[in-house]
């Protein structure tokens, strides 16, 4: 059997190059598509020789219809306009679509759901094995402790990254509420800057660091009187979540219109 023809938006990106690089390399799944933004330098060159190393015989386009139709997946790490628009036409070619892009707000999701009533979506904020894991331990030490115990996430990231809090504090986030029974939405708290009030009982806070090189770290703290418990994981080469993302492509090929997540890829619900 054929291996499925991969997509790669963002090509020239820090994920983008990452995936093309494992892409090349991989017995599994093949390089059909390289995509980036109409103007970038690279459009109409081979991605390879882009890269600085030997020609891969894929050129990079700015035309994604008749790139996208010659796919079986498109995995897509770039920015929410970019991958809201590139939801619409992965499902009009009916292909599974792997999105590790984060910073959506709730119309943006409306729209993937709505993209999703035709072909797979797999999206997480993050597609190691490792933070997916880490979801899981938040949701069961939040049940475990009172809600006298207050939780606050931590991220940190390198000086480029423009969303915040990250994805994966938020799916963090998330968990952490679910285990308390309750939805993000109605437990978190607001961004702290100046002179604010107290923390409230029960909330969940974010902070943010943004500097150098840093590639993800995450601490979720549950911060009680006379002692403190906190869960982490770092992250210290982006392939982790290259490697998920290409598993999601392959998994995503026999299954059906819907959305999905890294819990569903790795077998972890
Ligand atoms: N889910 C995860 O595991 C995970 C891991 C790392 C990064 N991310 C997320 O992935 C996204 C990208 O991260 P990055 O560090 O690679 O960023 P980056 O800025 O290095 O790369 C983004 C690329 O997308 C390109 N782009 C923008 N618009 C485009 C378009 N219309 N078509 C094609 N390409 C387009 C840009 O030119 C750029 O090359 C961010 O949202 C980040 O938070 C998620
Ligand atoms: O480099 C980034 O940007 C990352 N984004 C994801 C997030 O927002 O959590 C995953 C970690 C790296």
């Amino acid at each position: 059997m054929e291996k499925p023809g991969i997509v790669v938006t963002g090509a020239s990106g820090r994920m983008g190059q990452m995936l093309i690089r494992l892409l090349l390399d991989s017995d599994e799944a093949r390089l059909v598509g390289a995509l980036e933004r109409p103007g970038h330098g690279w459009v109409g060159r081979d991605i390879g020789e882009a890269m600085g190393g030997r020609p891969a015989g894929v050129a990079v386009s700015d035309d994604p219809v008749p790139v996208i139709a010659a796919a079986q997946a498109v995995i897509d790490f770039t920015s929410p306009v970019a991958t809201l628009a590139y939801a619409e036409l992965t499902a009009q070619a009916r292909a599974v679509h792997v999105i590790g892009t984060t910073g959506f707000d709730e119309e943006d999701l409306h729209q993937l759901t709505a993209a999703a009533r035709h072909a797979p979506i797999i999206r997480a904020g993050n597609m190691s094995l490792g933070v997916n894991l880490l979801v899981g331990l938040t949701r069961k030490v939040a049940a475990a402790l009172g809600e006298e115990w207050d939780i606050e996430v931590v991220e940190a990231h390198h000086r480029h990254k423009v969303d915040a809090p990250s994805g994966t504090a938020l799916m963090l986030g998330e968990a952490a509420a679910e285990g308390r029974g309750a939805t993000l939405g109605e437990l978190r708290s607001p961004a702290r800057d100046g002179i604010t009030e107290a923390r409230s009982t029960g909330s969940i806070g974010f902070a943010a660091i943004r500097g150098g090189d840093i590639v993800g770290e995450h601490d979720v703290i549950f911060a009680g009187q006379g002692e403190r418990l906190v869960l982490r994981h770092v992250a210290t080469d982006r392939a982790i979540f290259a490697r998920g993302a290409i598993r999601a492509a392959l998994w995503g090929q026999d299954k059906g219109p819907g959305e999905y997540d890294m819990h569903d890829v790795l077998g972890l619900n």
